[in-house]
């Protein structure tokens, strides 16, 4: 099948949920500085980032194909969760989401003949996590890579009491949303 767009992302998760919906793409991974702004707010944070990893990558490869990126980060109130450093970083981020609700934030972004974006923010709950749990889920190897250290899709799905909104937005492409936004850009899949 011809490639319809460009996926500004190294994430496999991103790759298999692309797939999920039958767009055909090709994979040209944009590096940036993920560092939030002094006193930058989660929503307007994600959004920058899902635009500048389309930008960068629309300097590498030019405009011959839409390019999609996305973003995706756990909210705490407006504590703004990346992916941790360490296993101390993971820690302080789980033991903060232990027996609490946070939201989690997909900011897309498709650029072709114009720009669009979308977000979506879906809540997650998790039951109280023992230290005991904490230390095997670290061992997994499973939180390094994920924002707020954890995967919905994998092994922290035990942790999960509900959720509201979207799963393929925690898992890091909200589907839905991607759909709209191809459709709009006329592209087909
Ligand atoms: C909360 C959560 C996040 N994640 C992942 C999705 C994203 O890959 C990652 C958040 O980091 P991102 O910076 O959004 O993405 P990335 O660095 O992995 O990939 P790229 O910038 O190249 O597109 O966390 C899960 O896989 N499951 C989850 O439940």
């Amino acid at each position: 099948m011809t490639v319809q767009i460009i996926l500004a992302s190294a994430s496999p998760r991103r790759k298999e949920l692309l797939d999920q919906i039958g767009v055909s793409y090709r994979v040209v991974a944009a590096d940036i500085d993920e560092t939030v702004q002094p006193g930058e707010l989660p929503l307007a944070y994600v959004q920058r980032m899902a635009a500048e990893k389309s930008a960068a990558c629309e300097l590498k490869c030019g405009k011959h194909l839409p390019i999609l990126a996305a973003d995706t980060t756990v909210v705490l109130g407006d504590v703004i969760m990346g992916k941790p450093k360490d296993k101390d970083d993971a820690f302080a981020m789980l033991r903060q989401l232990s027996g609490a609700t946070h939201h989690v934030y997909t900011a897309i972004s498709l650029r072709g003949n114009e720009h669009n974006q979308s977000v979506s923010m879906t809540e997650v709950s998790f039951k109280p996590l023992t230290d005991t749990e904490l230390e095997r889920y670290w061992h997994t190897g499973e939180p390094l890579g994920k924002a707020g250290s954890y995967a919905i899709q994998g092994l922290a799905a035990v942790f999960v009491q509900s959720i509201k909104g979207s799963f393929s937005g925690v898992v890091g492409l909200p589907l839905f949303e991607t759909s709209q936004l191809l459709i709009k850009q006329g592209i087909q899949f």
